[in-house]
């Protein structure tokens, strides 16, 4: 039956779809329908739910659209293609968008109603098509419909077929996608080595990842390894950016297997997802990077203290005639003993995972650049949203995975919780940078080692921690009570105690400057029982 309905609703030439403005096209009856305006796409949805859709998640198609926009400009195909200058053009309306023609194959592999690839039909230059997938006939019917509803269905090519048939057949073919856009149910991994080979060289991957009770949470690492090749942070505060590490991992391991490299531009925790964003480029000489470039972390279950361990090293030497020779090595290991040298706790052990920088500053700069300059309130409505978490990546110390929250610290200590600028000021007079993280509000980022981090926690509170009231088996007693036998043996050449300061300085000015701009941080709960939304009944 759908299939009748499709090939009605495809066989009519050039409709007079809703979004010119014109009447309801006599084969539909709109009675029959809820309209939901969404970006620049109306999408029509039987009464009765036969089709996944979660309003919450405007917040992933609005920073998707900009995200394309991003990648177009800074690396889209026919400007990329004539050279290695990414210089972009002003256009007529002051954009500075890349001109050129449309050249654009997007596939959004997982469509359920369409609602996505329409807006990317309608809110993104240079398409020219959008492959809008799903395995469900229902869903189907739904993105024609809602195609030929919204006037676009030259560009979006309703199609049915699992993703990863779909994804093999036209690689097979010879056809690439520049944006491959993948939005399950659940994890994204049944899909990642179809779509790593079915995104064109230099094109772009957008996938998300809504299993965070694996991803994120506490009881089923044997499934996070199962799913991702490596386990998450079980039970520790950094968890939702071992999440985002897990996935990349994930994307850049499955991509070196056809020498491959992929390149985070954006990774994003946002509330009950993962959206990650890479540049998937052929290059072998990138992929040899990969093992530096994975970690294990040795993380303790009674202090949370971490300590990251790369796979692999890389040293560089000059050979003759001043060429620069590459050598790729083993890593040297354990970074720890059996027990914690803080609170005598066993470790936990996650990854491997990913372990450099997690976004590019050129991109998001570009992100922020269209979000302000090129978007309006009325059609991007989570646009102050993209703003503050683009806004706080951007300012995410690039080489420093994890964060710890000083209330946690604190709480090991049992001392009154500090404000994050006096922390921030502490670490920064022993040397050491901080910045917030887009993933938990009051946490802070810092390459400083965690012999730094419990120091400075432990002189926050004026009148020094009387220790001896602690409980002896308490890891806050353990910590301060062996204070002077882990600094001694803190490396020689970490910092000095008598630099130790609270007063202001340009690390607690970084974080102070950023908590005042007028920005939206953290979301609160977007809706009454948001979440991830399950499958409509009949699905
Ligand atoms: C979370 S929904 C997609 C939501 C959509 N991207 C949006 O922004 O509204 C996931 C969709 O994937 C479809 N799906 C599940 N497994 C699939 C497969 N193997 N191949 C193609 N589609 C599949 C489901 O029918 C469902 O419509
Ligand atoms: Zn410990």
């Amino acid at each position: 039956m759908w299939k009748s309905v499709l090939q009605k609703l495809i066989g009519r030439g050039v409709p007079e779809a809703a979004a010119s403005g014109s009447a309801t096209p006599e084969y539909l009856n709109v009675e029959d329908f809820n309209v939901v305006e969404e970006g620049k796409a109306q999408i029509l949805f039987p009464k009765r739910e036969t089709v996944f859709y979660n309003p919450v998640q405007q917040f992933n198609r609005d920073l998707s659209v900009t995200c394309i926009k991003a990648w177009d400009n800074l690396y889209g195909f026919p400007q990329h293609r004539q050279g290695p200058s990414r210089k972009r053009r002003k256009t007529a309306d002051g954009s500075t968008r890349a001109t050129g023609e449309r050249y654009m194959r997007i596939l959004e592999a997982l469509s359920a109603t369409g609602l996505r690839a329409i807006r990317y039909a309608n809110e993104l230059p240079h398409i020219q098509k959008v492959v809008a997938n799903d395995l469900l006939p229902a869903a189907v019917e739904s993105i024609a419909r809602n195609a030929r509803y919204n006037g676009t269905q030259q560009l979006v090519q309703a199609n049915e077929d699992d993703a990863n048939v779909l994804m093999h057949r036209e690689t097979a073919q010879g056809r690439k996608f520049h944006v491959v856009d993948l939005d399950p149910y659940g994890t994204v991994t049944p899909f990642v080595d179809a779509a790593v080979q079915s995104v064109e060289d230099g094109g772009l991957m957008l996938v998300t990842c809504t299993d965070l009770s694996v991803l994120a949470g506490n009881g089923y690492p044997e499934k996070c390894f199962a799913l991702y090749g490596g386990v998450n942070m079980v039970s520790h505060e950094a968890t939702h950016e071992s999440a985002l590490r897990l996935v990349v991992q994930l994307l850049a391991a499955t991509a070196a297997k056809y020498k491959k490299n992929v390149e985070p531009l954006l990774c994003l925790s946002i509330d009950f997802y993962v959206r990650v964003f890479v540049r998937v480029t052929t290059s072998p000489l990138a992929v040899k990077n990969l093992q530096s470039n994975t970690m294990v972390t040795y993380h303790c279950s009674q202090c949370g203290s971490v300590h990251n361990q790369f796979l692999g090293r890389i040293s560089e030497r000059e050979g003759k005639k001043g060429k620069t020779i590459v050598k790729y090595s083993v890593a040297q290991g354990p970074p720890v003993d059996r027990r914690c040298q803080f609170c005598g706790g066993a470790f936990h052990l996650a990854g491997p995972m990913y372990g450099g920088p997690l976004h590019n500053r050129e991109f998001i700069e570009e992100v922020l650049r269209i979000n302000s300059e090129e978007h309006t309130d009325s059609t991007y409505k989570t646009r102050k949203r993209i703003e503050g978490m683009a806004t706080l990546a951007l300012n995410e110390l690039p080489q420093a995975p994890f964060y710890f929250s000083p209330n946690m610290v604190s709480s090991v200590l049992k001392l009154q919780v500090p404000p994050l600028k006096t922390v921030a000021a502490g670490l920064g007079s022993l040397g050491y940078n901080c910045s917030l993280t887009h993933a938990q509000p009051s946490s802070l980022k810092t390459d400083a080692p965690w012999e730094a981090i419990w120091y400075t926690l432990s002189k926050c509170a004026p009148e020094g921690r009387d220790f001896t009231k602690l409980n002896e088996r308490t890891p806050g007693y353990k910590i301060l009570s062996r204070i002077d036998q882990w600094m001694a043996a803190r490396p020689e050449d970490s910092f000095d105690p008598e630099q130790l300061s609270f007063e202001p300085n340009e690390q607690s000015g970084k974080i102070e400057s950023l908590r005042k701009l007028k920005i939206v941080r953290y979301q609160e709960n977007p809706t009454k029982n948001w979440g991830p939304k399950a499958r409509p009944q009949s699905s």
